[in-house]
């Protein structure tokens, strides 16, 4: 679907489907109880389109009373909600998916000017959004506990999984929608209720989100959204006693702030954290399935997306055909504004964009050579935005931060090896373990190194988006416990023992 057959369906959508009109996203309050909720701090925080520097709309600034509040309803929700019958909870997910499809232009549109990300991929999450959705759902219902063969007269052991309770689910800027739907979409199915705690940069799709569920059927309290700075808002939100579970998203520092505020707390978390991504091209692979794979998988989003590759190792023999390949499929993206049939968007804020352009600057200093991009676009589609075109930095090595310090932008690091081990040492040779790929023409070398590096999902010979029914997480500084799949929908669970005698 070209952009312009998009601009015309949301158009469609906008006018025949939804109760929200641009004007009305101006100005969002907190989301609590099904109903909007003015801050208690009368406050709001500007968000800013980063394309031109426009503001968007304007979000709450929540406070400890705002979290209060949000975690009370959802507190009292549970009660209820936790006794549904499932299927009841699958029916009600079912149809918040099928209006998110309804309104998928709507949220796109939105997400696009909050985040600056090319409005095809914005449709494309709010669809993949809506398909997780029906996937728990769909899981949800083949959960089971288990009875043991014991054969005791008289008794049986039963073992049970109950909803865990009120869950906080913390969401960065780079795929609002999807990040929070692998949350609520186990969690909710599962018996548990919701407060979302949405980026500062991009709340307002996250906040338009929770009114889809309201017109879904969800009961008040089950689905709320507290929006600010997760600074000022963040300590409240994990250690307030009603929370019991925090699923968290986002940086590997806040991610261990959280960590370990919850545990002093005793509450659950999944972290899901950064990565800085490895691929190894070895000497047989096929150049012509891994640079294009590479280049999609390091620019998509502007690079900044979780697992997106970050720094490549090539064998020797094949290095400078690698590079020249690389370099121009780069230089075949289109950058600019999300409504303009671009390939990539700008960064979402100053503070993304400028990661960016310090580690292309210590990788010179270093001795590594831009092949192409390496500084900031200018000129009057780009002055007003944060755009850095797609970069690629060859002759690195670990000395550079490009090639150690998660990037989150566009620019990969080259770096030449001589043998498959090298390879898999420098592969492991980081902090981070979110995903690894390879490309190889020999199956058992390409299994071996899968099974060697030390990453969460590791792809052999492509790349493409992880899978709904597969677990998705990371290993070392990347995070604790994994998302999808039926492990995702566990981890909304607690497992109790009863001994029935009779
Ligand atoms: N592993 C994954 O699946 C995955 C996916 C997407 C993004 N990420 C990571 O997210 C990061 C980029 O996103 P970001 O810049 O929005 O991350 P971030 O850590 O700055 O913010 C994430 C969320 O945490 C909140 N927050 C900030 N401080 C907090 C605190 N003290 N207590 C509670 N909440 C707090 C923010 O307001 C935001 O909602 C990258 O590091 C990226 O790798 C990881
Ligand atoms: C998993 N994904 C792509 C939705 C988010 C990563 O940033």
């Amino acid at each position: 679907m070209t952009t312009d057959e998009c601009y015309v369906l949301i158009r469609h959508s906008l006018t025949r489907h939804s109760s929200l009109a641009h004007s009305t996203f101006k100005k969002m309050e907190h989301f609590i109880n099904n109903q909007r909720h003015t801050p208690d701090s009368g406050q709001y925080i500007e968000v800013i389109n980063p394309c031109t520097a426009e503001v968007v709309g304007t979000c709450a600034r929540g406070n400890t009373a705002d979290v209060h509040a949000a975690l009370t309803s959802a507190g009292a929700a549970f009660q209820t909600w936790k006794k549904q019958p499932a299927a009841h909870r699958v029916k009600l997910q079912h149809e918040a998916a099928r209006l998110m499809r309804l309104y998928s232009y709507e949220i796109a549109d939105m997400l696009a000017r909050e985040l600056g990300r090319p409005l095809a991929g914005c449709i494309h999450e709010i669809s993949r959004s809506a398909d997780l959705l029906d996937f728990y759902a769909e899981e949800a219902l083949r959960m089971k506990g288990e009875i043991p063969l014991h054969n005791l007269e008289g008794e049986k052991a039963l073992v049970v999984r109950q909803p865990i309770g009120v869950v906080v689910a913390i969401t960065p800027f780079n795929y609002p929608i999807t990040l929070l739907c692998m949350k609520i979409g186990a969690a909710l199915p599962m018996g548990c209720t919701v407060v979302a705690k949405p980026s500062e940069d991009t709340p307002l799709s996250t906040l338009r989100l929770a009114e889809i569920f309201k017109e879904a059927g969800y009961p008040e309290g089950v689905f709320n959204v507290i929006t600010g700075y997760g600074h000022e808002i963040g300590n409240a939100l994990v250690e307030h006693p009603i929370t019991s579970k925090i699923a968290f998203t986002g940086g590997t520092n806040t991610g261990k702030r959280i960590g370990a505020l919850a545990a002093a707390h005793n509450k659950r978390v999944t972290l899901e954290l950064g990565g800085q991504s490895p691929v190894i091209v070895c000497e047989e692979a096929d150049l012509s399935v891994a640079c294009p794979a590479i280049v999609k998988h390091a620019f998509a989003n502007s690079g900044q997306f979780c697992y997106r590759v970050n720094r490549v190792y090539v064998h020797q023999n094949v290095y400078e055909a690698f590079v020249e390949k690389i370099t121009a499929l780069a230089n075949r993206l289109k950058v600019g504004d999300p409504f303009s049939n671009s390939d990539m968007g700008p960064m979402v804020n100053r503070k993304i964009y400028q990661n960016s352009e310090v580690q292309v600057a210590d990788a010179l200093q270093k001795g590594g050579t831009v092949k192409t991009g390496g500084s900031r676009l200018t000129g009057e589609d780009y002055d007003k935005g944060w755009f850095f075109p797609p970069t690629i930095i060859a002759d690195t090595n670990h000395s550079m931060k490009i090639m150690t310090e998660e990037t989150f932008g566009p620019v990969i690091g080259v770096m030449k090896f001589s043998t498959n081990e090298e390879a898999v040492a420098l592969g492991n040779d980081s902090e981070y373990g979110l995903a690894a790929y390879v490309f190889s023409g020999q199956l058992g070398t390409g299994l071996r190194m899968a099974e060697e590096l030390e990453a969460g999902s590791v792809w052999v010979n492509n790349i493409h988006r992880s899978y709904q029914d597969v677990p998705f997480g990371g290993v070392k500084q990347s995070g604790i416990g994994r998302e999808k799949g039926r492990y995702g929908l566990e981890a909304y669970t607690e497992l109790k023992t009863i001994y029935l005698n009779y």
